[in-house]
């Protein structure tokens, strides 16, 4: 079938702009290995345009047509493209399938997200204006206080090949219905349906520089966008190695990041499983798009009890995928994006028969496909966890497998890796699946399949996979910044200095607090490291100087990085100990008592009793429901610690501790007690 494919600029301020440097960019389809057009490549001198018709688009009529327009307002923009979308779905898929090698049938799925995806933060757009000044319980009633959520500002959205237009429009669309301004730089492999996006903004009318989209290098549109001082926030979406430059330029100047990266996520499967249930879930958790999904679970960890026959059933499924032409009807996988992506599949595979691994099936280009960038679905066995193709992503349609004996030899297999994404169990005990989802090291756990994602639920990972949460509520908090506004309501003056016509009682306590604390000796104290004093290894000490008098009066016990080392080791045990159920696994209400022993000690009283209530209330809001449109799945959310977290602050410690200036003034000794005990701790 011959596509026309779109010849397109660039959208910039609601125009079709060429590239400054009239630079453009090849189209390849890689089922053909034949160009078929090109795309306009825009530099850093385009992305300036963009970023000033951003920074227009939210200042215009003082920003009331879009930033502070009603959320209802920009809803019907969002519920307009997702009518378009829907009425072009057809053309918007071919596309996409002849531009990043997606199957027809996935593409056409993917449409229907995307239109999907434009509807729900519709939805959650209209809910904002009702969510505004939201009310903080505080504890003096002369005060008052609330919250507003604002739009961040303008936005860099950078994005991948894989899903070229969802993966776009999970960021463009929570960053409009916020009321944000936006540069979208889809992947130069796969920019098609994203300049076609252009057009359909256009079409609905959406205000000019709300959206700005540009195709074009990495190096040359993306860096400059994610580096620009007037860009205000960044969402990235890639792989690990450029999520970090990226996170690195916009550290400049001290931008926020989102980040979703790489995977190397597992999929556990039980001995109690329905074969041929569990084969298909496997092979669609792999190669699914290609294999070319960060989510992908490319690590088989199956029951040694049953590897045998799992491994004969799971091949026959395999066997049978239908690999053709991405628009052949019923291809179920078509070539990998680009012919260097080709290499680095190809690579994989030799490197793990050269490390003594076994080629099950698969691992070539299949016979009946003498062009395009196809490759077989793969399965390798007598892997060792050193390997290459057990740690690193392959994006292709490679699984490797282990086996194992017990369900604690499982989950030391599955969470064996620097990322942090996806996981899935499988076996009909669903006792046992809670539990392991809970042990699994991930941000999204798949139970009794592998996959399936909905925009209504969190999407993101941990560890090396990036941070932040895309879709649902998360989504949209993403670009959204919250303001606190605090009112003084009483008729009484504050009172802290001395007034003019009279001398404030409160002055005179405070001048009658500092007499005391003068003659207060100060405590000489170590780091405080695994629940002990220890002393510095280095052992060094730094002096403490009175501001008042100017004298030295003590001295505090001064870390070097060998000290943390002994820190976070500690810390990481406190996190392991009895496998996590004495501190990160115990219910929040253990800590909350922890908490409350500590406030009962010290001044600094009222935000530990703040956070025991919190703590408190954490375990009644664990597997939070999420509401989805299919009924064959059901979506829970569970909150969990973070890990071993470092607490750096700065010499207002107290203050920073307190929460707050109005009801806690600290003593130049609680001063120095709460630097010593804060400096790392376990969260
Ligand atoms: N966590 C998630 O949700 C997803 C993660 N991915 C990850 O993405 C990777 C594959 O996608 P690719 O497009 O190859 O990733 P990539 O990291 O090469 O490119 C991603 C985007 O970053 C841009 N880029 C490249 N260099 C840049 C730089 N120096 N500064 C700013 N932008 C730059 C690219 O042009 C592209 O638009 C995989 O590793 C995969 O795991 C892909 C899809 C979803
Ligand atoms: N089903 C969408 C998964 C997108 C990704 O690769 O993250």
């Amino acid at each position: 079938m011959a596509v026309q494919i779109p010849s397109r600029q660039l959208l910039i301020d609601g125009e079709w702009r060429e590239p400054l440097l009239k630079k453009r960019v090849p189209v390849i389809n890689p089922a053909t290995e034949q160009i078929i057009g090109d795309i306009p490549a825009a530099t850093a001198e385009d992305v300036d345009l963009a970023v000033a018709a951003a920074r227009r688009a939210l200042s215009r009529n003082k920003g009331k047509d879009w930033a502070l327009a009603s959320g209802a307002v920009r809803a019907k923009y969002l519920r307009a493209i997702a009518a378009k979308i829907t009425e072009r779905k057809s053309e918007l898929a071919t596309l996409e399938a002849i531009d990043c090698g997606k199957p027809l049938d996935e593409a056409a799925w993917d449409m229907d997200d995307v239109a999907g995806c434009f509807e729900y933060y519709a939805d959650l757009a209209e809910g904002l204006d009702a969510k505004q000044k939201a009310p903080v319980s505080l504890p003096m009633d002369t005060f008052k206080s609330y919250v507003l959520k604002e739009p961040i500002g303008v936005v860099g959205l950078i994005t991948p090949w894989n899903y070229p237009l969802l993966m776009a429009v999970w960021k463009v669309a929570p960053a409009l219905a916020a009321g944000c301004a936006a540069i979208l730089k889809p992947s130069e492999l796969a920019s098609l349906t994203c300049l076609e996006l252009a057009e359909i903004c256009r079409d609905v009318g959406l205000p000019p520089g709300v959206l700005n989209i540009l195709t074009g290098l990495g190096p040359e549109a993306g860096a400059p966008l994610a580096s620009h001082p007037n860009v205000d926030k960044i969402a990235f979406t890639g792989s690990t190695a450029t999520g970090s430059k990226v996170m690195a330029a916009a550290a400049q100047m001290v931008k926020p990041v989102s980040l979703e990266l790489g995977g190397k996520s597992p999929i556990v499967v039980f001995e109690d499983v329905d074969l041929d249930k569990a084969a298909e879930w496997t092979a669609f958790g792999c190669f699914w798009t290609n294999g070319q999904i960060c989510s992908a679970t490319s690590r088989l960890i199956v029951h040694e009890s049953i590897a045998k026959e799992f491994l004969d059933r799971l091949v026959k499924w395999t066997e049978k995928i239908k690999i053709s032409d991405p628009l052949e009807e019923g291809c179920r996988l078509g070539p990998v994006v680009s012919g260097g992506q080709y290499e680095k599949v190809l690579n994989f595979i030799s490197t793990a028969k050269s490390e003594g691994a076994t080629i099950l099936c698969g691992g070539v280009r299949p016979e009946h496909l003498k062009k395009g960038f196809f490759v077989e679905p793969t399965i390798i066995t007598d892997v060792t966890t050193s390997m290459q193709i057990w740690r690193e992503e392959v994006f292709g349609p490679v699984l490797c497998v282990k086996t194992f004996g017990t369900e604690e030899e499982a989950l030391d297999l599955a969470n064996d890796t620097h990322y942090g994404l996806g996981a899935a169990v499988i076996s009909n005990d669903l006792e046992r699946c809670d539990r392991v989802s809970k042990a699994l090291q991930a941000g999204i756990v798949w139970i009794n399949c592998s996959q399936p994602c909905f925009c209504q639920a969190p999407w993101g990972g941990n560890k090396r996979s990036g941070f932040g949460r895309e879709l649902g509520e998360w989504g949209l908090e993403n670009y959204m910044s919250v303001k606190q506004v605090t009112q003084y309501v009483s008729d009484e003056s504050w009172g802290w200095y001395r007034s003019p016509s009279k001398l404030s009682l409160l002055t005179l306590l405070k001048k009658k607090s500092e007499q005391k604390l003068a003659i207060i000796p100060i405590p000489s104290r170590q780091l405080f490291i695994d629940g002990e004093w220890r002393e510095p290894l280095l052992k060094r000490r730094i002096p403490i100087i009175n501001p008042t008098t100017e004298q030295i009066i003590g001295d505090i016990p001064a870390a070097t990085a060998e000290d943390v080392d002994v820190a976070v080791e500690a810390a990481r045990r406190a996190l392991a100990r009895n496998k996590g159920k004495d501190w990160a696994l115990a219910s929040a209400a253990v800590r909350a008592k922890c908490l409350l022993a500590i406030a009962s000690k010290e001044d600094v009283a009222g935000c530990f009793e703040y956070y025991a209530d919190l703590a408190e209330g954490l375990d009644t809001k664990q597997k939070a429901p999420v509401s989805l449109p299919m009924k064959t799945f059901k979506t829970y959310v569970t909150k969990e610690p973070i890990g071993v977290v470092g607490l750096i602050i700065p010499w207002l410690c107290s203050q920073a501790l307190c929460g707050s200036i109005v009801h806690n003034h600290a003593s130049s000794k609680q001063h120095s007690e709460a630097s010593n005990g804060v400096a790392l701790g376990v969260n």
